[in-house]
């Protein structure tokens, strides 16, 4: 069996030491290398130090070389360093995992451009049960499509940057396709003073941000009389790295595309 060879970007980030951990475990994935942002006091120290591992690699501060010794980069950091990574695993023919959120339209063409000459795995959230949830979000979308006023809210902890959550904003786009809505035009980010009367036709997202929450999301259908709440919480962020690695080995063989975690677990 052929060990993929698995570069992390990010590597001293929340999702980056989870990554080391879940990669040093699985007998199917190598750690090739694992790189950081110049300066930062994590460079030249053993990537599995932090898993109570050693794993013989220490964190680098070059990502050309990183991407280069690996055959997948795994990139869970910001929106700007996603596309300096992504444009050197183009440069390189390295297929790549993207975890990071908060792209806005031109980060994601950029995106898709780049997965034209290298595979791509690009999704909002890796774990299995969310991608499960977007199942049943379409589902309850199609019997529920009159008389119900949907809304989307997320929580998650302190330290996250960009909001609503990409994930949240991915339960929104299932949803608005499935009853025949443009999300662009129909969210509502967050409500302020006299709102005026709920419009039906609106999808509504409400943003909880504190202390250590992994990441919870909570679609509400609701109706005159009942309401049906579909709801998934993360107890660790051990299956968003799980994830990507089932979409590292999704993408070996491959020679270029885009794809998200729906094609790796075959939901389409
Ligand atoms: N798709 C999914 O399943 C999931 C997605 N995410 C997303 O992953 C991303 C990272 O989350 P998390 O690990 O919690 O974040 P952290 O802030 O804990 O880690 C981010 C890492 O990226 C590095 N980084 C930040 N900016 C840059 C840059 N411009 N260039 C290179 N490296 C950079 C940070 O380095 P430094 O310390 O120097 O800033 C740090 O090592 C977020 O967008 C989050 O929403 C998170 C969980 C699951
Ligand atoms: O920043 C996080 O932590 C998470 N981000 C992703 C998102 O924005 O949806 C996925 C998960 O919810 C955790």
């Amino acid at each position: 069996m052929t060990q993929v060879r698995i570069a992390i970007a990010g590597a001293s980030g929340r999702m980056g030491r989870m990554l080391i951990e879940a990669v040093l475990k699985d007998g199917e994935a190598q750690l090739a290398a694992a790189f950081d942002r110049p300066g930062t006091p994590f460079v030249g120290r053993d990537a599995g130090e932090m898993a109570g591992v050693a794993s013989g690699v220490a964190i680098g501060d070059d990502p050309r070389a990183a991407i280069a010794a690996a055959d997948c980069l795994i990139d869970f950091t910001r929106p700007e360093g996603t596309l300096i990574h992504l444009a050197l695993a183009r440069e390189l023919g390295k297929a790549m995992v993207i975890g990071t959120t908060g792209f806005d339209a031109a980060g994601k063409a950029a995106i898709a451009e780049a997965a034209r000459d290298i595979p791509v795995v690009f999704a909002p959230n890796m774990a299995v049960g969310v991608n499960a949830m977007f199942k049943l979000l379409e589902q309850a979308a199609r019997i529920l499509n009159e008389g119900y006023d949907v809304e989307v809210i997320e929580a998650h902890h302190r330290f996250k940057v960009d909001a609503p959550s990409g994930t949240a904003l991915r339960m929104g786009e299932v949803i608005a396709r499935e009853l025949g809505r443009d999300l662009e035009a129909c969210a509502i980010y967050g409500r302020e003073g006299v709102t005026g009367e709920r419009k039906a036709e609106t999808i509504g997202f409400s943003t909880i941000r504190g202390g250590d929450v992994v990441g919870d999301h909570t679609v509400l259908f609701a109706g005159i009389g009942e309401r049906i709440e579909i709801t998934h919480k993360s107890g660790s962020r051990m299956p968003y790295a799980l994830g990507s690695l089932r979409a590292a080995r999704f993408l070996a063989g491959r020679r270029s595309g885009l794809f998200d975690m729906q094609d790796v677990l075959g939901l389409r």
